[in-house]
């Protein structure tokens, strides 16, 4: 077994970790297999991003609107981020509520379509991630960091955030929409 998957407190948001194969050079580890994926996610990935982020960045909370909205398996390669899925599928039951796992360099968080995401990092950290829908500028959207309904925990309290984030709209506004 390459990966286990295991199902977080919103069960659609899945939590991963790579099997590594660790020896005298250091060590190897498989980040993605269609094989076992497909028993799980049943996706197909068609952009790999990287960011950089120095400790107490926040970036997010975004998500990309229909027909471009995007699923996500987030990953550490170095550093470590306090990684946040917010459930905005207004039928869900869990509409409304946030997960989050801290993850280091072996672990990943697979977030589906309908989700926003947010991570902050907790050290200076590399992030990459996989998306099953191609960056689209006009479909782009998001949720403030401190949205005070949702209320979301982020550990380090004087985060660094970009000027685009610090004006994403809130919460209600986004429930009280037709998207
Ligand atoms: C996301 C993205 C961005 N860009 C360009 C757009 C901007 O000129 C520049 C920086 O974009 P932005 O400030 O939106 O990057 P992040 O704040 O890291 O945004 C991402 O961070 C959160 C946590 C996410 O989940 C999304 O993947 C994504 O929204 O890269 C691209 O060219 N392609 C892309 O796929």
């Amino acid at each position: 077994m390459t990966f286990i998957f295991e199902e977080t407190e919103i069960p659609d948001v899945i939590h991963i970790v790579c099997n590594r194969y660790e020896d005298n050079r250091g060590y190897f580890e498989e980040r993605y297999k269609a094989s076992e994926f497909d028993r799980i996610l049943h996706v197909r990935f068609v952009q790999d991003n990287h960011s950089f982020s120095r400790r107490g960045v926040i970036r997010g909370l975004h998500f990309q609107r229909e027909p471009m909205a995007q699923g996500k398996l987030v990953g550490v390669i170095t550093g470590r981020i306090y990684d946040v899925a917010v459930d905005l599928r207004k039928d869900s039951v869990t509409f409304g509520k946030w997960v989050y796992r801290v993850l280091s360099n072996n672990e990943m968080l697979w977030i589906p379509r309908g989700f926003a995401h947010g991570f902050q990092a907790l050290e200076d950290s590399h992030v990459v991630y996989k998306v099953d829908n191609e960056f689209s500028r006009q479909h782009e959207d998001g949720i403030i960091f401190n949205d005070p309904d949702l209320a979301i925990d982020w550990p380090i309290k004087d985060p660094i955030v970009s000027e685009k984030d610090i004006k994403l709209g809130t919460f209600r506004n986004f429930r009280g929409s037709s998207k």
